[in-house]
């Protein structure tokens, strides 16, 4: 070890805590006389590093459920790759009313462009002789790819430590060289801030790193159009089964929180793709964006832990399921398990890609064309399957909340429909607690609905029923379902309409629990 301080005294110091690997002391002395102070704030982890994954984090105690594992402010913040103009202050969309008086940028207005967040691009972007001058509004727009990347560019010399731990990232630069996006970064990023900019003191290698670093380790921000670098967080390592759920409050800053309980040793993991996502989709992703192959259980169980979430069904044998042979790496024919009759990886895509785009086409909002899509897959997909667990999961947000009179609200639903809504976020709540486990946000959002079925079927009891068993089991599991609710939806940033239906949850919360007083 080098230049670490001491905790207690400041001097060199040659050892670090055991726990956390992180504060480091100068004798065994200093780490007893300070473990006093450090335990309350050990951090719950340590960083590890192997050949497979490169760094990552391990718990260095056990931690439990809800349990806030780290918060990491951002190195960089910027506009994602793909993008309409926005306002570079604050992200908001722009029509091009109001620029930067600087440098030309749009902006929403003169206070934005006090922002700090906008100097990068606003001082790198004043070599050119005339103005930054934006025409494309309400599209996609390619000139902001370079902002993000300048905004990590200009770290170099202005924040000399927050760029070597950015240089610490993982690129894949090698791996990216001559692939379609190398090409795209060539002529969007590169040339463009040479050529349009004239921002030349950069190297082509240095820009092509910077924009995989990005890739390979930014986190999408809710919200409108944000990607941020954070020197803890892209530590997490990919699980198709993460153990931690993330949030961030209104100044960007991550949270990182365990979803399940973490035992002491274990790998602390997100996801970067969507849980819920089938294999091969998330095997994709990972293998195009992140550079690599999970290997995780999951991937390598063609069933996906025997929820079918991937497979088709057989209409030879109909008890049968049509997965991926021999395994969901290498799908070269898909086989049912009850007859194998097989059908070739074409067939498979072509009717996935058929089914895809109905799925695209379905109107937001629109109960009727999401239960006949229901309806129509349901000889061929897996009844668990992802497209239509997407769908089942819609649905159970929208019945009861939106659309027609019948539908306006829960109380005017009929009771075939409330039972519908109870049955579906009961289906899509057993794939979430095994593959987004724990105090995710898609189990908070779930439970929330089904809690508001469960409530409503109670009110419709007949008084005598609602003091009977009946009524009291129906107030017990609502109550239940929004103890968990309410944390997990509050952990959101107040921005988010998450958080405002975890607010929700708390008032109804205490509803009901003065509900079942009623009942002792
Ligand atoms: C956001 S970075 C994680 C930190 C990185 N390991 C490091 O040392 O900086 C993502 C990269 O970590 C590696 N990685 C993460 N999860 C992995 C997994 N489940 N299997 C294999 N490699 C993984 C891949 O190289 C991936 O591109």
């Amino acid at each position: 070890m080098t230049d670490a301080e001491c905790a207690v005294c400041q001097a060199p110091a040659s050892q670090r805590c055991a726990k956390c690997h992180i504060t480091s002391y100068c004798s065994k002395e200093h780490q007893k006389q300070h473990w006093k102070t450090h335990r309350g704030e050990c951090s719950p982890y340590r960083v590890c590093q192997n050949d497979v994954l490169g760094r990552y984090l391990e718990a260095s105690r056990d931690i439990l459920p809800g349990e806030v594992i780290f918060r990491d402010s951002p190195l960089v913040v910027g506009p994602r790759q793909v993008t309409v103009p926005v306002c570079l202050g604050c992200f908001t969309p722009v029509d091009g009313s109001y620029s930067c008086t600087s440098c030309g940028w749009p902006l929403c207005g003169p206070e934005c462009q006090m922002v700090v967040l906008h100097n990068p691009e606003c001082q790198l972007s004043r070599n050119r002789p005339v103005k930054v001058q934006v025409q494309k509004f309400m599209e996609v727009n390619q000139m902001y790819e370079c902002i993000t990347p300048l905004r990590c560019l200009w770290l170099k010399e202005k924040a000399p430590d927050k760029w070597a731990t950015l240089m610490q990232m993982e690129s894949h630069l090698e791996q990216r060289i001559n692939t379609d996006v190398h090409e795209v970064n060539q002529a969007n990023v590169v040339n463009f801030m040479r050529q349009y900019l004239r921002v030349l003191s950069f190297t082509d290698e240095e820009i092509h790193t910077v924009c995989g670093i990005i890739d390979v380790n930014g986190f999408e921000i809710p919200g409108p159009s944000i990607i941020g670098l954070y020197g803890k967080a892209c530590l997490l390592e990919h699980s198709c089964i993460p153990n931690t759920t993330r949030t961030f409050d209104t100044q960007l800053n991550i949270i990182v929180r365990a979803a399940t309980k973490i035992n002491k040793g274990e790998h602390i993991q997100t996801s970067y793709t969507d849980p819920m996502w089938g294999t091969a989709n998330r095997q994709l992703h990972v293998r195009t964006t992140k550079y690599f192959k999970c290997i995780c259980n999951r991937c390598l169980d063609p069933t996906e832990l025997g929820t079918n979430l991937s497979s088709l069904r057989c209409t030879k044998c109909s008890s049968g399921s049509i997965l991926p042979s021999p395994s969901p790496l290498s799908p070269d024919a898909w086989v049912c398990n009850g007859c194998e009759e097989t059908l070739n990886l074409d067939e498979v895509e072509d009717y996935l890609k058929w089914t895809g785009e109905k799925l695209i086409a379905l109107k937001e909002g629109s109960l009727q064309a999401s239960e006949n899509f229901l309806k129509e897959t349901s000889k061929k997909l897996s009844e668990n399957h992802y497209y239509r667990s997407d769908v089942k999961l819609a649905l159970a947000q929208m019945y009861g909340r939106s659309g027609e009179e019948s539908n306006s609200n829960i109380q005017a639903l009929s009771k075939d429909l409330l039972q519908r809504k109870e049955t579906l976020c009961r289906e899509v709540l057993a794939l979430a607690d095994i593959f987004s486990p724990g105090k995710s946000r898609l189990r908070g959002l779930l439970l929330y609905e089904l809690q508001a079925s469960l409530m409503e079927k109670y009110r419709r009891l007949p008084k005598k029923m609602r003091m009977s068993g009946i009524g009291k089991n129906l107030l017990k599991e609502s109550i239940s379902a929004l103890e968990d609710a309410s944390e997990i939806l509050m952990y959101e940033s107040p921005l988010q309409d998450e958080y405002q239906l975890g607010l929700q949850a708390e008032d109804d919360l205490k509803n009901a629990k003065t509900l079942l007083s009623k009942h002792r």
